[in-house]
């Protein structure tokens, strides 16, 4: 791979310096031509990106047998394959991405037969997200290591409670080139103290990680429901990569440069649905669900810049910040089976199993953590609302002194 620099007169109009350029270079097919006023740097990695030498203009050229990104898919639930069904028909309409999307599958037998094999067979989940056509070229693989092969694009989607072993099994094993994306929803708090799930993929693969979160229940972006959700990336290139294969007129992902803020909001939100779950089983209106959604949206930003600085204000205006917190408290999951908890008096696990059908609730363990979290700082009666959640789910708190405590 080479990296070219070239010398510009930044006040050349752009077509003479386009087509100066373009002479020596007719070899390679150039796929954007870009003008912009970051600082001068060269990088040498695919696609090849040239910035010339104060210049204003950014060329991304690719070599003929430049390797396709090549995308995978680490796990395949509801959302998984929700998003399965954009990825695979994105990368087919994109040159530099390969046409095969291997999607990880945490295999089960369902009817009677390996789920791997029904949904390379139907083309659906039949499990996770019945009735929702998959592209043909999303493949189901049963071998973790096997789905990763080759690829340099990793998606990861699954519960919480999961990455750290599934981690742990990738260690060593993927594509020097692999950058990733976390979907997920939630914290880390194994190895004490707060760890954003972004943070602990990066460090056990020592690789780049971006995240995608917004206001996306899976169902209806399945039926390709307008909506918008966002990336927040460290490095622009990365996540520009990676907005590629998910952003459509009906998906629309905007990209902000605060990792922390846009999965903070993501992992948070679901403990202020189950909040307002508590206030749907008690019948008290959408006035006192209002009231708890702005309440926990404060404590979300509060608890947020605690233990983040670099989060921004604007990011709880993203499509992850108040926007997933209105869709959460209303069609979510988990607001759903707290309601359910508030009516039957049963347990969390018990609704999760008879509700859920193998779904996985994020918001009770996020709301367990972040007391966690909270108690070894000595702040719990900062986040009265946080606090009063995790009382209820676990220490039989009514549901009803929610609205008293905060
Ligand atoms: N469903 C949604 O609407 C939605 C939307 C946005 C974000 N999210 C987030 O995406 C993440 C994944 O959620 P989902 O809805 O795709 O999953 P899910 O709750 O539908 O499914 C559970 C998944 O976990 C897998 N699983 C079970 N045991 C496992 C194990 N031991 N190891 C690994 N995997 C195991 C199951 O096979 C299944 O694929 C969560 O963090 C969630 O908050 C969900
Ligand atoms: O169904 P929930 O409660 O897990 O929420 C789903 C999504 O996160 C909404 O954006």
């Amino acid at each position: 791979m080479s990296v070219i620099t070239r010398s510009v007169n930044n006040r050349q109009p752009f077509f003479t310096f386009f087509s100066a350029l373009a002479s020596p270079i007719t070899h390679w097919q150039i796929h954007r031509c870009t003008l912009h006023s970051a600082p001068v740097y060269t990088r040498s990695r695919f696609p090849l990106k040239l910035t010339l030498s104060r210049s204003t203009y950014t060329l991304t050229v690719t070599m003929p047998g430049t390797p396709k990104e090549k995308v995978c898919l680490i796990g395949s639930g509801n959302w998984g394959s929700a998003i399965a069904k954009i990825v695979g028909r994105n990368v087919l309409q994109n040159h530099e991405y390969d046409n095969e999307v291997r999607m990880w599958v945490y295999e089960e037998i369902v009817q009677g037969q390996r789920l791997t094999e029904l949904i390379n067979t139907r083309h659906e989940n039949v499990k996770y997200l019945p009735d929702v056509k998959l592209p043909e070229n999303i493949v189901a693989v049963p071998d973790l290591l096997q789905s990763v092969e080759g690829a340099t694009l990793l998606v990861f989607v699954i519960p919480h409670q999961f990455v750290k072993g599934v981690c742990e099994q990738l260690k060593g094993k993927i594509h020097h080139n692999a950058r990733a994306i976390s979907l997920i929803k939630g914290v880390d708090i194994s190895k004490g103290g707060l760890h954003l799930i972004s943070d602990l993929i990066k460090e056990n693969l020592d690789i780049d990680v971006s995240v995608l979160m917004g206001a996306n229940i899976a169902s209806e972006v399945a039926m390709e429901n307008f909506c918008e959700s966002t990336i927040g990336c460290t490095d622009r290139l990365n996540g520009e990569a990676f907005w590629k294969i998910f952003h459509t007129p009906y998906f629309r992902v905007a990209i902000v440069d605060d990792v922390a803020g846009v999965e903070l909001c993501g992992a948070l939100k679901n403990v202020v649905a189950i909040g307002a779950g508590f206030i749907d089983g008690l019948k008290m209106g959408e006035n006192s669900k209002a009231a708890i959604i702005r309440i926990g949206l404060m404590e979300m930003k509060k608890f947020a810049k605690t233990f983040y600085s670099g989060v921004k204000d604007e990011t709880f205006f993203e499509s992850c910040g108040v926007a997933d917190v209105i869709t959460t408290c209303f069609g979510g999951r988990n607001r759903r089976v707290a309601e359910a908890r508030v009516r039957t008096g049963k347990s969390f696990e018990t609704l999760e199993k008879e509700m859920l059908n193998g779904q996985k609730l994020q918001g009770t363990l996020t709301a367990k953590e972040v007391n966690e979290i909270l108690r070894t700082k000595n702040m719990v009666e900062q986040f009265p609302f946080f606090t009063a959640v995790y009382r209820i789910c676990y220490e039989g708190l009514p549901p009803k002194s929610l609205v008293e405590v905060i």
